[in-house]
């Protein structure tokens, strides 16, 4: 079916009260509209300030850390140790990822998000699940809506037996079409290439905390992982809107790789701290998972995505997770007084999915959950 290229605009103006939720698409963000509907309005005390301090962030040298350099490894375990207790923030330099896989990546998320919204449409993503596109998160949430297009997959690396699961490259050819072979085969190399790089970082984790240095790479080598790439149009008023409202990422460790468009800001000694953009290192951080894995030692913090009135934001998060099934609970090293009690990353995840829109709170919220549920 040819793509309708001009769609009916398709959220109703008069809300009638039938209908009292509008349906928006992607149209809503990327026609420059001077009235900002207010489902996408924030209120007061969450509206994105101007001017906010930059937030001094440990850049890690990767290279030297993998050296095995007595001083390089003291120095990247001690400034990691100190970021991740503090904020949960940090940069990694000399990762060895390929700048132009870096390069191309971006770029090419142009090829789907300025793509006819009815073409975006073939990979929607359903109610409860993680994998497809969304634009705002339509029918998902009914006010504070963000300013944003997401396109997210599953990503779980090769096995021994199934040596070519290509399970990213394989989700956009069976929703896209063969037209995509190529986008495709960019996505599918850039997430195994996320996964390798975090089980590095998991490494330098466990040594920074003093246990094993396999660990949590361990934890991690079958991981089931989640890939996204959030496009942020530009928008009039920039002032009155958030691209990712503040959360904690529910995830494990994320591998976030910005433009030189600004936006990501953090939550740190009770103001909005922004990390700009610097060229050739990604920004990761510390999730729930994660801290709780940890006994809460390393901090899983407040963030958000702020737009701009003159350019889109593209940025692309390696979201690290566990096998669905693995009980995640500290290593014994580091038990003590328990932080959090156990559970699998498949009920942290169907309760962000199902019940529960990720903030500041989610961990809390979702013991308590588990506790009504009778878990434990
Ligand atoms: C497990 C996940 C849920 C979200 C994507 C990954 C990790 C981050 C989560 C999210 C970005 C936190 C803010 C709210 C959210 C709804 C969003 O703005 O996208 C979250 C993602 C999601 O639930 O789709
Ligand atoms: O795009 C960004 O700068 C941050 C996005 C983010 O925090 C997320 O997707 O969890
Ligand atoms: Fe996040």
């Amino acid at each position: 079916m040819e793509c309708i290229t001009k769609l009916p605009q398709r959220f109703n103006k008069n809300k009638s009260k039938k209908n009292p939720l509008r349906v928006f698409d992607s149209t809503v963000l990327n026609h420059q509209l001077d009235h900002i509907p207010q489902e996408f309005v924030w209120p007061d005390h969450e509206k994105p300030s101007t001017n906010v301090p930059i937030l001094q962030v440990p850049v890690i040298d990767l290279e030297g850390f993998l050296s095995n350099d007595p001083f390089l490894v003291s120095e990247a375990k001690i400034l990691v140790s100190e970021a991740a207790k503090q904020h949960g923030f940090f940069l990694v330099t000399n990762h060895g990822v390929d700048e132009r896989l870096l390069s191309t990546a971006h770029t090419l998320m142009d090829t789907f998000f300025k793509s006819p919204t009815c073409e975006k449409l073939k990979a929607q993503r359903k109610w409860g699940e993680t994998t497809g596109y969304a634009s705002s998160f339509v029918g998902r949430f009914k006010e504070n809506l963000p300013w944003k297009e997401t396109l997210s997959f599953s990503f779980s690396p090769k096995n021994k037996s199934e040596n070519h699961s290509q399970t990213v490259k394989d989700y956009i050819i069976k929703t896209m079409g063969d037209g995509y072979k190529d986008f495709g085969s960019v996505y599918q190399e850039y997430a195994e290439t996320m996964s390798n790089l975090s089980l590095k970082i998991m490494e330098l984790l466990g040594m920074s905390l003093g246990i094993k240095r396999r660990h949590f790479r361990e934890f991690f080598e079958d991981n089931e992982s989640i890939f996204r790439l959030n496009y942020y149009p530009k928008c009039k008023q920039p002032d009155l809107v958030l691209g990712t409202g503040p959360h904690c990422d529910p995830t494990s460790l994320t591998i976030l790789q910005q433009d030189q468009v600004s936006g990501l800001q953090v939550f740190v000694e009770n103001q909005w701290q922004s990390i700009p953009p610097i060229p050739h290192a990604l920004v990761v951080n510390i999730g729930d998972t994660l801290m709780a894995l940890t006994n809460g030692i390393y901090k899983s913090c407040l963030h958000r995505a702020v737009v701009n009135s003159d350019m889109t934001r593209k940025t692309l998060a390696f979201f690290l997770c566990p096998k669905v099934d693995k009980v995640v609970k500290p290593p014994s090293e580091l038990e003590g007084e328990r932080a959090y009690p156990d559970f699998t990353w498949s009920m942290l995840l169907e309760f962000t999915m199902k019940h529960y829109r990720a903030d500041m709170n989610t961990l809390e919220e979702f013991t308590n959950w588990l506790k009504n549920k009778g878990s434990f």
